[in-house]
């Protein structure tokens, strides 16, 4: 690669793209790598700021930006991802799928913390849809010697995937709604439209709601029933807090479900119940899921699809950045909400 002063560059191939920002109209490559200096750039070169080019001299032993950084990104991608053309220097991921983002985080440090290279992400555990980036990846300089590169992909393979999109399945779903009021037809249910709305959303199907009044024993049947028809999961709405009448988190356990977490660090979603009957996951939702725009449905839903089977720690790492602040517009998933 060698320098010269860009009115010698007239007929020279550029080596790498050159940004062009004009503040609040664009910002991208005004010349892409690979192009041949004509005389009519070099005023355009000029207004860039360019008084010297680099001129690709394909010294052995060393590996342009563009290149490194597809390498790199191959070593870190996994399933559900694909890779765009570099572009000034950097290659992005893109998700193949509708799915949830999976990030390995020691992963993605450990790649961070090594000179000449950068990857940045999206938060993990969202649902993405088919052609959202993802992350981003590149090396600080414009070469950077084989023998380094390699090294880089040796640490990117070892800790593959950094990045994977596990595709949503359809789930056929359960809805067993708990409350006197709502069995006695004292009221009208609000829990189900709610449901319904983000399961089609999701492309999964519910397969029936069925109402019961504030006993143990027909929550038991009803969620035996689910079990039966092949539910994927069951959710049971309502009687989740500290009333007498509050009953189904008992009835979830005398079900036989292996209760992971009856309470979870989530507003709105603080009295959420998990559980597992045999591979069934059963969610005990509270009055908020129905009320709140967001809660912690949002949150362990997507993991659920994708297929997720979710322990006690799962539920715990949702506390930083489990408050919702109740925006008057709500903009999630553009929040800090489950991030
Ligand atoms: N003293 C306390 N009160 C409450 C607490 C608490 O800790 N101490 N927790 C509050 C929180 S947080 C939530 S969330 C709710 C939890 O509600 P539940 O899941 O127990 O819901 P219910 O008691 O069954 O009902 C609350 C409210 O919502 C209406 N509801 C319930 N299901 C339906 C439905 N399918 N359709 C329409 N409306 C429904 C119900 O009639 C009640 O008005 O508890 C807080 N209280
Ligand atoms: O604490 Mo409740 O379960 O969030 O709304």
């Amino acid at each position: 690669m060698k320098r010269i002063p860009v009115q010698e560059a007239v007929g020279m191939v550029m080596c790498h793209d050159m940004t062009q920002i004009l503040p609040g109209q664009k910002k991208g490559p005004l010349f892409k790598r690979g192009h041949v200096v004509a005389q009519e750039d070099i005023s355009q070169l000029l207004d860039l700021g360019k008084k010297h080019l680099y001129v690709w001299d394909l010294n052995a032993g060393f590996v342009h930006e563009d290149e490194a950084a597809q390498r790199m990104a191959k070593a870190m991608a996994g399933q559900g991802i694909t890779l765009t053309t570099p572009s000034e220097g950097k290659v992005q991921m893109m998700a193949s799928t509708d799915g949830l983002i999976k990030i390995n985080l020691q992963g993605l440090e450990a790649i961070n913390c090594i000179e000449d290279v950068m990857v940045a992400s999206i938060h993990e555990n969202q649902s993405v849809k088919e052609g959202d980036p993802l992350a981003g990846t590149r090396i600080i300089p414009l070469v950077i010697k084989e023998r380094e590169l390699a090294m880089l992909e040796k640490v990117c393979e070892s800790y593959r995937p950094i990045f994977e999109v596990k595709p949503f399945r359809k789930l056929n779903i359960g809805i067993v709604t708990t409350g006197s009021e709502v069995f006695e037809g004292r009221i009208k249910d609000g829990f189900g439209p709610v449901l319904r709305q983000k399961i089609s959303a999701s492309g999964s199907c519910v397969l029936d709601q069925v109402f019961v009044s504030d006993s143990i024993q027909m929550i038991v049947e009803a969620i035996h029933r689910f079990r039966d028809q092949g539910a994927d999961l069951i959710l049971v709405t309502g009687g989740m807090s500290v009333d007498p009448d509050d009953v189904t988190p008992e009835g979830i356990r005398q079900a036989g479900a292996h209760i992971v977490t009856y309470g979870a660090p989530v507003l709105p979603g603080a009295m959420f119940l998990l559980a597992y009957l045999n591979q069934i996951p059963v969610l005990g939702l509270p009055g908020c899921v129905m009320y709140n725009r967001t809660s912690v449905f949002d949150l362990v839903y997507p993991r659920i699809q994708a297929g997720e089977i979710l322990g006690r720690k799962d539920i715990i790492r949702w506390a930083h950045g489990g408050f919702c602040l109740g925006c008057e517009t709500c903009r999630w998933p553009n929040c800090s909400f489950g991030k």
